[in-house]
C-alpha cells in the first residue's frame, strides 16, 4: 500500500485526526508566505501531541541553512522536505533524511533530474506553477513520470479522495502527499476528507 503523508497541518486536532485515520506522516510547513505556515512553537506543540509511529516532516523553501538548524533545535523533525531550488549539497548539510521536491514540467527527463539528489530518501513530484513553490492544488500530467525508477517516488500535486486511487494505479508511487485536497479551508483540515482519502489509498491494489 502507498504510504500517506498529510501535509500542511497547523492544529493539534488535525494532526491527531490524521494519525487516527492511519496517516504514516504529517507535514509541517515552515514557509512564511503559505497559509499553512506554522511557527516552530506551534510545530513543537503539534509534535508533542502525536502518538508514536507517525513520521514528522518539516517543509522548507529556499531558506538560509541557519533557519533549518534553528527549527531542528526546537522541533523533533524526522524528515526534511526541501521544496525550492535547493541543491544536493545544501540538502545534505543537516545530516537528516530528506525529500527533495521537484516541480514537473513538460519535456523534463525526470530520471536525470532525480539523479541530482542521489542520497535523498525520496523524490517528491509536484505540479509546476510559475511563482508558486507548492500547495497549488493542481495535478500534473502523470504520464510524464517514468515507469522504471531507482528512487522512491512521493507523488503530490492536487491529490484528492476522488483521484488518489487512479493516481496510485497509474503512477505506482511509494507514497502520496496531500494538502489542499483534504482541507475545509486553507490550513484547516477536514476530517471526513482525510478519512476518505486514506480509505481510497487502502482500496487500491497495485500489482
Ligand atoms: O502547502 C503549502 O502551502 C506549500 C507551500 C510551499 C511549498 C509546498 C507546499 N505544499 C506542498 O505542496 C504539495 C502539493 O500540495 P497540494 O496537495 O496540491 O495542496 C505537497 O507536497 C505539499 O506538501
Amino acid at each position: 500500500m502507498a504510504r500517506i503523508k498529510i501535509c500542511g497541518i497547523t492544529r493539534v486536532e488535525d494532526a491527531l485526526a490524521a494519525a487516527q485515520a492511519g496517516a504514516d506522516a504529517i507535514g509541517l510547513v515552515f514557509y512564511a508566505p503559505s497559509p499553512r505556515a506554522v511557527t516552530p512553537e506551534q510545530a513543537a506543540e503539534i509534535v508533542a501531541a502525536l502518538p508514536p509511529f507517525v513520521t514528522v516532516v518539516g517543509l522548507f523553501v529556499d531558506v538560509e541553512a541557519y533557519y533549518v538548524r534553528d527549527v531542528l533545535k526546537q522541533v523533533p523533525l524526522d524528515l526534511l522536505q526541501f521544496h525550492g531550488d535547493e541543491d544536493a549539497a545544501y540538502c545534505e548539510q543537516f545530516n537528516r533524511p530528506y525529500l527533495k521536491a521537484v516541480r514537473v514540467r513538460e519535456g523534463q527527463d525526470l530520471a536525470s533530474v532525480a539523479a541530482a539528489w542521489p542520497d535523498a530518501s525520496g523524490i517528491l513530484l509536484d505540479s509546476y506553477k510559475p511563482g508558486v513553490p507548492g500547495g497549488t492544488g493542481e495535478v500534473f500530467d502523470w504520464a510524464l513520470v517514468p515507469n522504471e525508477r531507482r528512487w522512491s517516488l512521493v507523488l503530490a500535486g492536487g491529490l484528492t479522495p476522488a483521484n488518489v486511487a487512479q493516481a496510485i494505479a497509474e503512477v505506482r508511487p511509494w507514497a502520496v502527499d496531500v494538502s489542499g485536497g483534504v482541507e475545509a479551508a486553507k490550513g484547516i483540515k477536514d476530517v471526513e476528507k482525510i478519512n476518505a482519502f486514506i480509505q481510497e489509498v487502502k482500496r487500491v491494489r497495485v500489482l
